[in-house]
């Protein structure tokens, strides 16, 4: 269960999200460019400080503004994967999968080599990041989310760089790491194409607030497109 009530204040805008959700499989998190999707990524992940409240995973406390508990990232057990796979440059790909799990000071959670080998760069291991192509590079990154997640894994936005070929071949991996390794994924979208085809739930935010969460087929049908992909109307919905 991931129980989240936390609020921060970035100049003008403010997150307020309350949260007590169980995530299992894929959750996206999915609202309007400027909505607070990226910041409540970082703030779950420990990369951004709320200024006040309570987060948690099942019994473990992330953070407790009243106890002064704030988890640093790499002892939260929870993998990312952002838009820029950012793996480390002056690393070989077998040690930027292994170091996700080092930097917690915890033993890998899985096998490099055969989490290498699911994802199809086990002939990779012994090279450098520069000589990957893009997608050999987000399938190395995928595989570090996952040796680094003991909890979760957060994608922010991870595929909206990619050309469709890629996107499609990604989501592939994506939609398979949960029951193939048991290991949740909050998913942060602005892409309905993309909750639909992952998402087994969606928590809807706008304006940096929870304004719903439930099954994509019921709640995307709460919105309209309108001019683009990023521009999408939220048209009136119950809070939960
Ligand atoms: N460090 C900061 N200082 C001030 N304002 C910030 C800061 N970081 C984010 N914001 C503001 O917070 C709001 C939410 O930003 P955020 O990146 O979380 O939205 P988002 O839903 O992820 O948008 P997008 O889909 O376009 O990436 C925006 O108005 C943004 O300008």
């Amino acid at each position: 269960m991931l129980h989240i009530d936390i609020t921060k204040r970035l100049d003008r805008f403010s997150l307020e999200i309350v949260l007590d959700i169980d995530v299992p499989g894929i959750t996206a998190v999915f609202g309007p460019s400027g909505a607070g999707k990226s910041t409540f990524a970082k703030i779950l992940a420990g990369l951004c400080t709320p200024d006040g409240g309570r987060i948690s995973f099942n019994e473990k406390v992330f953070f407790d503004g009243d106890a002064g508990v704030n988890l640093p990232p790499e002892r939260r057990g929870v993998g990312f994967l952002f838009q820029e796979h950012r793996l480390f440059p002056h690393m070989n790909v077998f040690k930027n999968l292994s170091f996700g799990c080092f930097a917690g000071g915890r033993p890998p959670c899985g096998d490099v080599a055969e989490i290498a080998k699911v994802f199809g760069i086990d002939h990779l291991l012994r090279r450098s990041p520069a000589s990957l192509s893009g997608g050999e590079s987000q399938r190395a990154a995928l595989a570090r989310a996952i040796l680094a997640a003991e909890n979760f894994i957060i994608m922010d936005e991870p595929l909206s760089s990619l050309d469709d070929a890629l996107r499609e071949n990604l989501m592939g991996y994506i939609e398979r790491i949960p029951p193939l390794f048991g290991i949740p994924i909050i998913y942060i979208t602005h892409s309905r194409e993309e909750v639909t085809r992952l998402a087994q739930r969606v928590i809807l935010i706008e304006e940096g607030r929870v304004m719903g969460c439930g099954s994509p087929s019921k709640l995307l049908k709460k919105w309209r497109r309108t001019v683009s992909h990023q521009d999408q109307k939220y048209e009136g919905m119950d809070n939960q």
